[in-house]
């Protein structure tokens, strides 16, 4: 089966800095929703850039779609939803955020505002579209940045911490999204209990190598491999055990 994102012996360094990707390797089928996981510092966050094309690979490669990811070059079939929203959101209006990336598109007329109108119902924030982006709260947000991306109808999103600052009903309207949405997905995230609920897969990364991948249960459940790269056990499976 052909896989919709294909990593090989991904190597990426800063300028002036220690490697900070170390030979990551990655297959992802279509429809899979995959947790990363990893200490502060692991190289999660350079990996998203990587995939996405902004920065580009010091060796190895990055295919989606079969296609190769070029440095710059702007692919509508992978979306990334920024861990801090306000990154994402600058226009006056919601409705015209959420619009943005699709009219870069080319994209104009009705089908342009179908777009608009179902990223916006599909996120629940339809409410919100004459609202004033900076004026919402951080789980509005949250469901906002996520329509901006859904609007331009990417294949692979990738979202960065989407639970960081969310408080206790938000975070449980964005897993009820996420274990609903229709895209591939690969999440990076502290909050392993989230991960847990939305996640068929999880990589654990580490000084810029995947050091495991597979089930979720059993990898978060591994305190050996847990305490190894400072993380915790969920308290859900800590319980169990
Ligand atoms: N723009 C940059 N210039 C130089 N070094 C950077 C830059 N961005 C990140 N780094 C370094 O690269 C390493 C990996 O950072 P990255 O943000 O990818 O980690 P992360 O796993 O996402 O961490 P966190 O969980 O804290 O968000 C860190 O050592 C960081 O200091």
């Amino acid at each position: 089966m052909s896989a919709i994102l294909e990593v090989v012996d991904l190597c990426f360094a800063y300028p002036q800095r220690p490697t900070t990707l170390a030979g990551v390797n990655l297959r992802i089928q279509a429809g899979e929703r995959v947790g990363v996981v990893g200490p502060n510092g692991a190289g999660k966050t350079t990996l998203f850039l990587c995939i996405c094309g902004v920065l580009g690979a010091t060796s190895g490669g990055i295919r989606l779609l079969e296609k190769p990811i070029q440095k710059g070059q702007f692919r509508p079939e992978i979306g990334f939803v920024f861990q801090n929203p306000d990154d994402q959101l600058f226009c006056p209006s919601v409705w015209d955020d959420v619009a943005f990336g699709v009219e870069n598109m080319g994209v104009r007329g009705e089908e342009l505002a179908q777009r608009v109108t179902r990223a916006l119902a599909t996120t629940g924030v339809s409410h919100l579209a004459d609202r004033v982006p900076h004026q919402l709260s951080g789980g509005e947000k949250c469901m906002v940045a996520i329509a901006s991306i859904l609007a331009m109808q990417p294949q692979l999103v990738l979202y960065d911490e989407p639970s960081a600052n969310l408080d206790l009903s938000a975070r449980r309207r964005l897993i009820e999204f996420l274990q609903c949405s229709q895209e591939t997905i690969l999440l990076s995230s502290h909050d392993l209990e989230l991960l847990l609920e939305v996640c068929d897969r999880v990589i654990l990364l580490n000084q810029g190598q995947v050091l495991a991948d597979g089930d979720p249960r059993v990898i978060l459940g591994d305190r050996t491999l847990m305490t190894q790269n400072s993380l915790e056990v969920p308290a859900s499976l800590a319980s169990i055990q």
